[in-house]
């Protein structure tokens, strides 16, 4: 079954909970929490104080999108008991099979991304051990980008990939998806699809969430 992540960082912040209570009744099935550190992406949005103010609040799985510098450090901080996936980039990690291991300590799912400019390759000795690749398909730092095509090249080599490897890891693809081009993305492989703007823009969020899902 293909899932939706709303992103919440086109949330509107003063009504975060109530934003969050909408997408889970409407049938979202993660939350998609983007980090970032104003050093590895030229944007600042939140922490893991942010992220924890809606627990008790949703059921809902946090999928928490690291897109920070020295991300062992704050790792342990976003481990709660929503907490489903810590994903941090390829492009931002040194010993990238460490970290891998280190989010897998808590018992939490690890993920890896990849900037738009990453080749899927770059995951190879690493694809046994991850739970998730995020697909960035736009250049990570804001909200509301347009879709990179190739991004759906990058998607249909790595579910090649995990096919004849036999590996289970997840797809998750991120960046500019809307109603028009999710079937498309879904088809080239990906199993959960982020949606920001499309989502928290739309006039009715919860009715926006239904239109995604009927196409998932
Ligand atoms: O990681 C991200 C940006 O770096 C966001 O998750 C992503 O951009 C979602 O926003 P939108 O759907 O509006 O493109
Ligand atoms: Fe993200």
């Amino acid at each position: 079954m293909k899932k939706l992540a709303p992103s919440i960082l086109s949330a509107d912040f003063a009504q975060l909970g109530a934003e969050t209570e909408k997408i889970e009744k409407a049938g979202a099935h993660i939350i998609h929490v983007d980090v970032m550190d104003g050093h590895f992406v030229p944007n600042i949005s939140y922490g893991a104080t942010v992220m924890k103010s809606l627990l008790g609040k949703t059921k809902l799985p946090f999928d928490v999108h690291l897109m920070i510098e020295n991300a062992d450090k704050y790792i342990p901080d976003f481990v709660t008991e929503n907490t489903g996936y810590i994903t941090v980039h390829q492009e931002a990690c040194t010993h990238l099979d460490r970290t891998i291991e280190f989010i897998k300590s808590f018992g939490v799912k690890a993920g890896v991304a990849l900037n738009p400019a990453t080749p899927p390759q770059t995951l190879e000795y690493v694809a046994d051990k991850l739970d998730m690749v995020l697909v960035m398909s736009v250049n990570p730092g804001f909200g509301g980008q347009s879709f990179i095509d190739n991004a759906l090249t990058k998607i249909k080599k790595l579910d090649d990939f995990r096919k004849k490897n036999n590996l289970d890891f997840e797809i998750e693809v991120d960046g500019g998806v809307n109603l028009s081009n999710v079937r498309e993305i879904c088809d080239a492989g990906t199993d959960i699809i982020v949606a920001g703007s499309s989502i928290f823009g739309a006039e009715d969020i919860g009715n926006r969430v239904g239109e995604f899902l009927e196409l998932l």
